[in-house]
Formats: structure tokens, sequence, C-alpha cells
């Protein structure tokens, strides 16, 4: 399994909203290549401070190390239709297995009178801050504000890579994105016998995931070669697109499987997904031009079409985290 499969593109030129260029033009190109071949690559010179990002990653870590009754005073079930707070390791289903992981449910910090948290609207509200550690809040809310910023620099590389205006997302589904923020951690203790992975093979479901991963490793792709592993390359982020640009492109840029192995390094694994999504009303379509893709429901690993749902990315995504917590999601998101 070569290290290097996962290309590494440089957002510097991006970035600049350079004028174009032979540095525009390749970063483009990288990021079509990657994309046509499996929808996963690293990005370098994304311009989010490493002191921010590993600030968060030890704040995470003393979060874990605290007893679960501190760490279960905010749990998912206090959250209700916001979707935020804390679960066990165990307590995640993917594919209707548990995970060996436990984790924070976090997103954008809507106010309780917000007129979208006032409606109720799912997957909408305040946080729920963990008591402990101090600085754990602003540094979450810096973090998302500056990963959200990469996100969008990496859509309009996206957009350009489809021939396409490099704000074409932005105008349609992201200018209020659906910002959901994960803070996993992989536990080190051994996991119960009938549990097989950190997280089962999966796809994302809106646009495109961050990830900051630490350097413990276990993170594999599903390409058309087979499974290969995502190594922690410091510095980077690893990019992929989820379930919704595979629709938008008729298949021809595709959400591609990912899972990550149980951790058996002796040392908890941290990692933070940003799932920059389309707005929550926003209805996904496919853009003009592009030929319709080969129907892949067989062969995925849900079963289901991203090609043949219709209504808004809301309504696709509710279908989708009501069974990851079934019975919070029976309870709560109807
Ligand atoms: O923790 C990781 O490395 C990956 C997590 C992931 O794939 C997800 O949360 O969708
Ligand atoms: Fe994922």
């Amino acid at each position: 399994m070569p290290i290097d499969r996962l290309p590494i593109i440089d957002l510097t030129p991006l970035r600049e909203q350079a004028v174009d260029g032979p540095d525009l033009r390749r970063a483009v190109q990288d990021i079509r290549q990657a994309c046509l071949a499996h929808g996963f690559f690293y990005v370098t010179g994304h311009g989010l401070p490493d002191a921010l990002t590993s600030r968060l990653d030890t704040l995470s870590r003393t979060f874990f190390a605290q007893p679960d009754e501190a760490k279960l005073r905010r749990p998912m079930s206090a959250g209700g239709r916001a979707w935020r707070g804390y679960f066990r390791a165990g307590g995640e289903l993917t594919s209707g297995r548990p995970d060996w992981k436990e984790g924070l449910y976090l997103g954008t910090e809507l106010p309780a009178d917000h007129p979208l948290v006032r409606a109720g609207t799912p997957l909408h509200g305040p946080n729920l801050w963990p008591d402990a550690p101090d600085g754990l809040r602003e540094t979450v809310l810096a973090y998302l504000e500056a990963a959200a910023a990469v996100c969008a620099i990496v859509l309009r590389g996206i957009a350009l890579s489809l021939d396409l205006p490099a704000d074409y997302f932005e105008q349609r589904y992201t200018r209020e994105p659906l910002l959901l923020f994960r803070i996993f951690n992989y536990p080190s203790r051994p996991a119960p016998e009938a549990v097989a992975w950190g997280v089962g093979e999966h796809t994302d479901y809106g646009l495109l995931t961050l990830l900051y991963q630490d350097d413990t490793g276990g993170l594999e792709v599903h390409t058309p070669d087979g499974w290969v592993d995502a190594p922690p390359v410091p510095g980077t982020f690893v990019c992929n697109l989820g379930d919704m640009l595979d629709r938008m492109t008729r298949g021809l840029y595709r959400s591609t499987p990912h899972r990550v192995r149980l951790n058996v390094s002796g040392r908890d694994r941290i990692s933070f997904p940003l799932f920059y999504d389309p707005n929550f009303f926003a209805t996904p379509a496919p853009i003009e031009g592009l030929d319709a893709a080969a129907d892949d429901r067989a062969t995925r690993w849900d079963g289901a079409s991203v090609h043949e749902f219709s209504g808004t990315y809301g309504d696709y995504l509710l279908r989708k985290v009501g069974k990851v917590f079934p019975e919070l999601g029976a309870a709560v998101l109807r």
C-alpha cells in the first residue's frame, strides 16, 4: 500500500484567489484528478494555524480523560433536536453496528431564541458545552470558523475543477452552510468482542468533510484499487467528498467509503471531522450538462442511491442521522 496514493494539494493559489496562472491551474487539476479517482486528498497551504489545531487536540484529550460522570453531564439526550452533546464509546452506530469511539457532537452555535431554533428545526441550536476544560468553547468556535473557511476554499477549487464559476456551490448551497462538527476519541482500551471498527464503512452525507486526525493512524479509504491507508501527515487535513457532491456531479465525483480501524496504539486517538454541508433547506440538484450516472445502489455501502431522493438536504440528512442514534432519533427528531 503506497503511502502516496492520496495526493497532497497545496491550497495557497486558491486561497490567494490568484488570477488564472500555472499554480492555480495545477491545484485545480490535482483536485479534479483526486475527485475523479476516489474523492480523498490531503490539503496543505490551508491557512489554519497549527497552534489552534493543537490547542483543540490538547483540550479534547483533557476532556476525554475525565471520569464518565463528568463527561455525561451534558449527554446527547439533553441536546434534544439540536442533536448536540456527549456520547459514550459504543453509543453511535454505523450500518447498525456500534463504533468504538466516544465523542462530542457540536455545530454552528445558534442561540435558543434564533428563529430556526424556536421553530424546532432539527440539528440547529446551542451547543452543549462541557464545564471543563476551560477554553474549550472559545477554541472550538475559533476552529470551526477557520476550518469552515478552508472548506469554502476547497469548494471553490472543486467548482473550478468542474468548469463552473468558482462561487457555484456558494451561490446555491453554502451562503449559510450546515456545519456539523465532531470531536472523537478512539479509546485505547480494548473494545467489546462484538465491536470490530473504530468507525464502520460509510460515506459522508454532505458536500465536503475536513478531517483533523492525530498521529495515531487507522483511517482507510475504499478506492477502486481496494482499501488504502490515509495515514496522518503533519500539518495537513484530509478532505473528502460527501454524498451531495456525488449527487450533484451525477456520480462523476464519488463519495468514497472509508472506515477507521480499532485503536490498538496504547494511546487515545483524537480526530475532528467538520462536515461542510448544504443549507438545511436547500434542494441539492444535479449540475446542468453532466451525463447521468450509472445507478450504483447495488454496490453502495448503504444500498441507497444518492441520485434518487427528492426533497431538501435536511430531509436526506434526517433519514441518515436517525439511524446513527436510533433511540434518540426516534425520540427527538420526529
Ligand atoms: O475519525 C476519523 O478519522 C474519521 C471519522 C469519519 O469518517 C466520520 O466521522 O465521518
Ligand atoms: Fe466519514
